[in-house]
């Protein structure tokens, strides 16, 4: 993967106004009214030093009491701006960000969707890069604050280093110039915090995951069991220690480099006021030119600081957004709906033609040149040992990832054209490591064919079909049960139901509820789908996806031997290659591995009958 190597100011420059667009597409009318009330707090202040010196200056001069009212009510004016534009502001920033952010977080995931194979969410380096994204969609509210201070702060400044001038220009120069440090030591150390971020990105992973792990209901029986406790938080707490340390390091440096930027600035308006009490010692200042000096001092002082704040902000959550345009320069295009053409329904079979298939260039072969035909319509059976490549295989079917030589073709056409959506439309699967949602009964059998969420008929004929129907409509509240006892089902904790844990097998047939949703697909996929089943219930299943099946393509994947035996079609995997094909008379005939492995295990049922006998 490529990512930017252009220098960080430069490439802060560009993802600005990358951030600026986002935000703009957020929140438009928020922006404007934010931007006029930080022209209004940016000048503001100017205009009450100049006010104030009319007001003293009319008052020494004995002026008519009518000549300074009208000061003393802009003062008020302003005063009152003073006052509630900040707060104004302060709802304003926080509604821009809370848009800004759902954007971008929507855009973050959308793309994510747009990976078509797993290899991304396998890549650790990737995966440090998307959690500092997923952190980076504050980033453009962030910036747009920055980006304003930066505004406020030149209006404020423009006002008061003008004023200064017009009494001192030396003084002016001295101010400006004392600041001209802190610019740069800031940038240098949102740099270094910059890549600090990055350099404890894995980390802060590492220390979320043993966070997780550690108030995960599903692992802590092995947590307790085993007593793992004490040895998973050692380690949580020991990539916590080293990112702080990182992060200490960063804050000593920062504090040496701020304590000597304040001691410099405090320098420089002493040396102003020194000057600015000899000058009216000697007669060159009114008492209210003094006022203006002051109060120019001071907000030169506090608007290069504000300057100084807002700029090291807009550029942080600049660099910060580099990793959120990483990762969407990482995905591939959307492609637009009038471009995609449907994958036509399979006709004559799946060929994979010579395929070799490794994980990465460091992981070994799994598949080394596989030759086979699906026919469309048949039952194929797929088995081997433990890591023959089986699951890896049915995966290069549904392209989570590519053959790396050899292709799949479906009905003649290379699956890597064909669009891969399109192509999964038309499979159904139960995977080995089938998810168990934290959601109710039936959303939790929706997710198999979505347009049937609302479908009561549908989800209740496939949980029949998968044999949990009776199981489900035993439940506190029937379909609507929450599966998991993470959330409440209702709006909150008083009186709300807590959901039920399903049984290993209960939610296998969960699973297949879900492809019995897709009954009607092209290709129906079932890696170890009775694994967890009864006796009963497993040659119910294979009954069943027989009757409603036939004449449709289904792959199947099992160890035991017994519920493959009816395949059109049986593969044996060996060494990244089909050893053996054929019927299961075919393969019993040939007396290879089929046959060994088949008479095994029919002699451990045998054995057992035997024994069973016996004891009786
Ligand atoms: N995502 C992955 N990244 C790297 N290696 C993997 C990945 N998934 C599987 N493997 C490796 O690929 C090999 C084949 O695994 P696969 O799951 O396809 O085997 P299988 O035949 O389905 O095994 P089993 O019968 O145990 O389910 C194994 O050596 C495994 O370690």
């Amino acid at each position: 993967m490529r990512w930017a190597t252009a220098g960080p100011a430069l490439s802060a420059v560009r993802h600005g106004g990358r951030l600026v667009g986002l935000c703009g597409r957020a929140a438009m009318p928020a922006i404007w009214g934010y931007l006029l009330l930080e022209i209004l707090i940016g000048t503001q202040g100017v205009a009450a030093a100049w006010l104030t010196k009319a007001v003293i200056d009319g008052l020494i001069g004995r002026v008519r009491f009518a000549d300074v009212l009208w000061p003393v009510a802009v003062l008020s004016l302003l005063g009152l701006v003073r006052g509630v534009a900040p707060l104004i502001r302060r709802y304003l920033v926080a509604e821009i960000d809370r848009r800004a952010a759902l954007t971008a977080q929507d855009g973050l995931f959308k793309a994510i969707e747009r990976f078509v194979g797993l290899e991304r969410l396998e890549d650790p380096a990737f995966l440090d890069r998307l959690r500092l994204a997923q952190q980076s969609v504050f980033a453009p509210g962030g910036f747009l604050e920055g980006a304003f201070g930066i505004l406020r702060g030149t209006l404020s400044l423009v006002g008061f280093i003008g004023s200064l001038a017009l009494i001192s220009p030396m003084v002016t120069g001295i101010v400006v110039i004392a600041a001209v440090p802190g610019f740069v030591a800031e940038f240098r150390v949102s740099r270094r915090r910059h890549k600090m971020f990055m350099d404890i990105g894995p980390a802060q992973r590492r220390e979320l995951f043993y966070a997780n792990l550690l108030t995960d209901a599903q692992a802590a029986k092995e947590i307790r069991l085993f007593r793992l406790g004490p040895f998973l938080r050692g380690r949580m707490i020991a990539e916590r220690r080293a990112a702080n340390a990182a992060k200490r390091r960063l804050d000593r440096r920062e504090l040496g480099t701020q304590t000597v930027l304040v001691l410099l600035s405090i320098l420089a308006s002493s040396a102003g006021l020194l000057w600015m009490v000899v000058a009216a010692g000697r007669g060159q200042l009114t008492i209210g030119d003094v006022s203006v000096f002051i109060a120019a001092v001071a907000g030169t002082q506090s608007g290069l600081t504000d300057l100084i704040v807002s700029t090291t902000v807009a550029y942080q959550q600049a660099l910060m957004f580099e990793h959120y345009e990483a990762v969407l320069r990482a995905t591939p295009p959307a492609v637009p709906a009038s471009a995609v053409r449907p994958v036509p329904a399979l006709r004559d079979g799946i060929r994979l033609r010579d395929v070799w298939f490794r994980y990465s260039d460091d992981h070994d072969w799994v598949l080394r040149g596989v030759d086979l035909f699906i026919p469309a319509g048949a039952t194929i059976a797929l088995i081997g040992a433990n890591g023959a490549g089986k699951s890896t295989l049915v995966k290069l079917l549904c392209r989570f990832y590519e053959p790396t030589r050899g292709a799949i073709l479906w009905d003649g056409t290379d699956i890597r054209r064909l669009p891969h959506e399109e192509l999964r439309d038309r499979m159904g699967a139960v995977f080995q490591d089938f998810m168990a949602y934290d959601f109710s009964a039936a959303d939790n059998i929706a997710v198999g064919e979505l347009s049937a969420l609302d479908d009561e008929v549908r989800l209740r004929e496939a949980a029949e079909l998968a044999g949990i129907h009776d199981a489900i409509s035993a439940l506190p509240r029937g379909y609507r049960t929450l599966l998991t006892r993470m959330f409440f089902a209702g709006p909150g904790p008083v009186g709300s139901d807590v959901g039920v844990i399903l049984s290993g097998g209960q939610w296998q047939r969960i699973a297949l509820a879900r492809a019995y949703l897709r009954q009607d697909c092209d290709v129906m996929i079932l890696d170890e789908p009775s694994s967890g089943l009864d006796a009963d219930t497993e040659h119910d299943l294979h009954t069943r996806l027989r009757n409603i099946r036939s004449g449709r393509t289904s792959i199947l994947i099992s160890h035991r031997l017994g519920a493959v035996r009816d395949a059109d079609l049986i593969f044996v995997l060996h060494d990244g290659v089909i050893a053996e094909q054929g019927t299961h008379a075919q393969l019993l005939a040939l007396d290879g591995d089929y046959a060994r492995m088949f008479s095994l295990q029919a002699a451990g049922y045998q054995s057992e009958h035997h024994t069973g006998e016996r004891v009786g």
